[in-house]
Order: C-alpha cells, then structure tokens, then sequence
C-alpha cells in the first residue's frame, strides 16, 4: 500500500459519501459548543423540529462572554447574558452536556477538550470557532466551521467538505532555551505570511516539535488558522498517550491499551507525500514580538520595528504603514524599549498549566513593574485549581497579577475585559488585529515568560538574559 499521511488517514476512515463533483460527506467524532456561534443553530433545529443526532457526541461549555471575576454570575452586558442563558436552555433541551459557569470543567472550549481526554488522535473534531485547530496537536483532524454547519452537525452529525491539500512544515533541529512554541509558531508565520496555508492542512513535523509537550503542541496547532490553514495537527506518539491517559472521557483499562495500538498507526508514514512542504531550522527562532496588526508583523526581541524598506512587495510596505499608525510605533523604534501598560496572560493559545509554570518561573520574587497592570487568567477551572494546588497562584498574586476565574477574557472585548484606546498590551493571545482587545487598543503578541517579563519591567526584555530555564530547556 502506498505511504499515507496522517491527515489522509483520518480522512478516508470518516468519508461516508463520496460523489464525483461533490464535497465528501465526513463523519464527526466530537462537537464542541460555546456560547456565542451556537444559539441560531439550536434555533435553526427547533423550527424544523429536528433532534441532535447524538447529544453524547456533543458537549458543551462557556467561555468568550463570561466576566472572569466576582461579577461572572452578573454579566451586565446584555447580549452575553442572553447567549449564556441560551445555551443553558438549549442544552438543557437537547440533552447536551454543559460545563456552565458553576461546573468545576469550565474553561475555553480548546482548553477542556483535551484536559478532559474528549479531544483523541484519529478523531474528526468540529466547533463553531476557527481556534478548533487546537485539537490537531493530538493527531486529531479538528477545524471550525460556521454556524450554518454547526445546525447540519447538530441535525446530522455530519458535514460536508472538499478535502484540502496537505502541507508538512518542519522544524529542523531542538530549540534553544528562553524559545517557546509560541516563538516557533509566530516566526513561521512571519516567514510565510498570513496566507501561506489556505486550501491545505498542516503536519507539523520535526525534532523541535517532537520535543514538545502537549501544551506546547497546542499553541502551535491552535494559530495554524493564522497562517490560513483549515488545520493543523501533529501524528501522535507517547507524549500523546501520556498525557491522555486517566482522563475523564479516555478509554480505560484494556480498551486504552486498544485505543494506542490504533492511534500508533495513524502516524504519518514514512515516504508519504505532501503536496507542500516547507522547512525552517529551530536554531533560527528567537523569542519573538509582534509590533504590527496581524500575526505575521513580528521581530525577534533583538530587533527593531521594521522599515518600509524591508518590504518586498507594495501590499506589505503599506500594510505596514498602517499598522505603525494604529500601533503608535516608529520605525527602527528597538522592541526592548517598547513600553506597555498592560499584560495578559491566557487564552487558548497559552493559559494551560505548563504555561502558567512558565510565566510564574520569571515572576517568582519579582514585582508587577507599578506602570502596568497584570492578568492571569487561566483557560480553565482545572487548570485554576491546579495552579493554586501547586502554589504558582500566590506567585502572580504577590507579584500584582490579577487572579482570574477561566475564559476567553482580554484576548477578544466581548467580555469586561479591554484595553483601552491608545494603550499597549503584551499579550499571550493568538490575534492582534485592530480592535481586538477593545477599540484603538495595541496588541503585541508574545510567549508567556516574554510576557510575564514585561510585566516586571514595563517593557519588552529578552527572556534569555534572565538566565532562567523555559519550558525545561536548560540556560
Ligand atoms: C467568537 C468566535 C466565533 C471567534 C472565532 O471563531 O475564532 C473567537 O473565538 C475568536 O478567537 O475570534
Ligand atoms: S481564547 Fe481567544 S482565540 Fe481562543 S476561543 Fe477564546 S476568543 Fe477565540
């Protein structure tokens, strides 16, 4: 039999209809719920008198709206309380599972999935959000779809898709210390642009990768969309098994031990062919800053915010002319002397516990710098709990974070927390578009200890000079 990549493999064990001219009819594994792309979808349901094809297949949860302080049981915002009160009744009604606002699995729908073992290799993953790439990082095939398809999944648990085109990138080589999966995933981006991923699914490949936990993992799959991907994945290996192992929604027992020896084989083959592969070498990642408005405007923290000159092409020179105007960023401006007000610490892309180790590692005995003012928000009320557990909540507290309940939070103003106009904010998120974190507000994207520094310092720093050991890698 002909070699076959992962992506391949998934997709032939999930077609159920499959037509010349026709998008294929996939099967859906697992649904995933929130609160903002669900409601017109159950409503949808409701006027055709239809039922959710398999409620146990579903599961729900809260998270872009919900306030994440004391105020979380009072959301003032109307719109937020109508959609939270929505997917209460509509889950209710449909005998879907939902982890509400007083349930101990609550969290960003990217973040429960896999800690509650729902996310698995081999499985075909679906959510009304485009960050559903997340789940690849377990070698599942997990992608966002609108809410139109969210009602046909519902009804159907089915969906109809053109099979994309598959694209390996591979990260040659281990890491340096200091370089997070964040750094790696945003310097991608920036070497092959906003775009370079559309039509394909991503395999992530190589020893940096290999290297990595699940966590970190994730944080590269979660912004494969940012990079115009449908999703991103990662075949599975022992880390994987590992980390799934003893989960709530993990097989048990011998039917574990049944469920590893089929995911080893969904592993990409050897020889199997991409239609795209690119390459870059890890040695080259540097911990990285974004200083524009859309992930692929980034530096490394040695560098300056570029010149116009630096651009090739016409479209990014004045895409960038706009950005150092909503940016409020000179060109040539050193990233180390770009001061920020603000620092937000979450997310799906970087609020799961290795994340918060990472953050309070470069915290511990430090002060909140008295200009800035600091959120840790952790993705989910496990990983909150696990945080207090291991004493990292009284590291941010004692520093002069702010210690949060589980959401969505700063990284999108649908919820109380933003930035206001004008301001800076250092920020763990995946998007940095103009009013992203509230209106006029200014993102730069960063790993969590380069955030966590410039919390202290009310700048950007080079982690590296801190002479501390990030996500295990020694100084
Ligand atoms: C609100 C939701 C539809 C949206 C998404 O799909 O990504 C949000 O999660 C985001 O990150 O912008
Ligand atoms: S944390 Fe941000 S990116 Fe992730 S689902 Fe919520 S709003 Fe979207």
């Amino acid at each position: 039999m002909a070699p076959k990549t992962i992506i391949e493999k998934i997709w032939e064990q999930h077609v159920i209809n499959q037509e010349e001219g026709k998008p294929d009819l996939l099967y859906i594994d697992l649904h995933l719920v929130h609160e903002v792309t669900s409601p017109q979808a159950f409503e949808g349901l409701r006027l055709k008198n239809r039922k959710v094809r398999r409620p146990d297949l579903t599961f729900a949860t809260m998270d872009h709206n919900v306030p994440t302080t004391s105020e979380r049981f009072q959301t003032k915002d109307e719109i937020a309380a109508k959609q939270m009160s929505a997917l209460e009744k509509n889950c209710q009604e449909f005998s879907i599972k939902l982890a509400d606002l007083h349930s101990p699995e609550q969290g960003i729908v990217h973040v429960i999935g896999p800690e509650l073992g729902l996310t698995q290799p081999g499985k075909t993953i679906v959510c009304g959000d485009s960050h559903t790439s997340t789940h690849g990082a377990f070698g599942a095939l997990a992608f966002g779809i609108g809410t139109s398809e969210v009602e046909h999944v519902l009804a159907t648990q089915t969906l109809w898709q053109h099979k994309p085109m598959t694209m390996q990138v591979n990260v040659v080589g281990p890491l340096s210390n200091g370089v997070s999966a964040k750094d790696v995933i945003l310097t991608i981006i920036k070497k092959h642009g906003i775009d370079f991923g559309t039509g394909h699914i991503i395999e992530y490949t190589g020893e940096a990768i290999r290297g990595m936990s699940m966590e970190e993992r994730m944080t590269i799959c979660n912004m494969s969309i940012e990079g115009g991907a449908k999703a991103g994945l990662i075949s599975p290996d022992e880390v994987t098994f590992s980390y799934l192992k003893g989960r709530k929604y993990s097989p048990t027992g011998e039917d574990f031990e049944l469920a590893v020896g089929r995911w080893k084989e969904l592993a990409t083959d050897e020889g199997a062919v991409f239609d795209k592969v690119v390459e870059i070498r890890a040695e080259e990642i540097l911990p990285t800053v974004t200083w524009g408005t859309n992930p692929s405007m980034s530096v490394t923290i040695e560098d300056t915010v570029p010149f116009p000159e630096d651009f090739s092409r016409d479209v990014d020179r004045k895409a960038a002319q706009r950005a150092y105007e909503y940016m409020g960023l000179a060109p040539g401006t050193p990233i180390n002397e770009i001061q920020i007000q603000h620092v937000f610490i979450g997310s799906c892309t970087n609020s799961r516990i290795s994340d918060l180790r990472e953050a309070a590692d470069i915290i511990r005995g430090q002060k909140v710098a008295p200009t800035v003012r600091a959120l840790v928000v952790p993705g989910s009320q496990q990983v909150k709990q696990q945080a207090e557990a291991e004493g990292l909540a009284d590291i941010f507290k004692e520093a002069g974070f702010e210690w949060r309940d589980a959401g969505c939070s700063m990284c999108l103003s649908m919820n109380p927390d933003v930035v206001p106009a004008g301001e800076r904010c250092a920020s763990t998120s995946n998007r940095n578009f103009e009013g992203r974190q509230g209106k006029g507000a200014r993102t730069h994207l960063v790993s969590p200890a380069m955030a966590a520094a410039a919390a202290i310092y009310g700048r950007f720093v080079d982690v590296r000079t801190l002479h501390i050991t990030v996500s295990g890698r020694e100084a």
